[in-house]
């Protein structure tokens, strides 16, 4: 338990990050977990944990998706943070001839989730991550001609990842708030598997949560 007595579930994909996270937590009531790659399998492992929780008496007041991520530049460089305020699922919809469509525009379901406004801005203040759109994808971006498709559907785009709108997706679906908060390991773009700055990525993110515990204490779910 948090000293405010919210439990808090971070949820990343590998056990990589996992580790990088859980180093610098030391607060009870606080779990990590290697939750898979891709959104199905985060919203699958992270709905079990938040059901397991609840079930148990003691369900989480707070989801944190978080891991690594590539960047778009120049906003979010290769090393630096980003925090989400909005999490938007980026290739969920259909493709015409005129362009993609979202399956919002096709009369089904959601494509974003907005994490509490004050505590993006909280975590962005202790963390110096950027607060931007972090975009969802089940497929890593490995061109220039995407890239630039994503940044002008979405403008304020700061990174992708692949987990994000899954873990959100499971968090909704027990009315419980979401975080994404991540590391810049690579930019988006022409697949450079190789140029991938884990390491350096992994020891931010350490770092981040090592400044986060102060703000994840005194965050109370009614504080949107
Ligand atoms: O090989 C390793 O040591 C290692 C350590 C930690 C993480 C990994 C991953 O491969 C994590 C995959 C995870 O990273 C996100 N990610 C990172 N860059 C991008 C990107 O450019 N586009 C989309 N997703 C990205 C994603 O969330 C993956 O699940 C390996």
């Amino acid at each position: 338990m948090t000293t405010s007595g919210v439990r808090v579930l971070v949820a990343t994909a590998v056990p990589a990050e996992r580790d990088a996270v859980a180093r610098a937590i030391e607060a009870p009531g606080v779990d990590v977990i290697a939750a898979g790659v891709g959104p199905a399998l985060a919203a699958a492992s992270t709905a079990k944990a938040l059901t397991t929780a609840a079930l148990e008496g003691a369900p989480y007041g707070l989801v944190v998706s978080s891991g690594i991520a590539g960047g778009f530049a120049p906003p979010a460089p290769v090393g630096s943070l980003v925090v989400a305020d909005e999490i938007t699922a980026a290739d969920l919809g259909a493709e015409t001839p005129d362009g993609f469509l979202p399956v919002t525009e096709l009369g089904f379901g959601t494509v974003t989730h907005r994490p509490p406004e004050a505590l993006v801005r909280e975590v962005a203040t202790a963390t110096g991550a950027r607060p931007g759109a972090i975009l969802t994808v089940s497929t890593v971006t490995g061109t220039a001609v995407r890239a630039a498709q994503l940044r002008e559907r979405h403008p304020t785009a700061l990174a992708e990842a692949m987990e994000g709108f899954g873990v959100a997706e499971a968090a909704a679906a027990h009315g419980t708030p979401v975080l994404e908060l991540r590391a810049i390991s690579n930019p988006v773009g022409p697949r450079d598997r190789a140029a991938w700055r884990i390491a350096d990525a992994l020891a931010a993110l350490t770092e981040a949560f090592g400044k986060l515990a102060p703000v994840l204490e005194g965050w109370h779910p009614h504080d949107r």
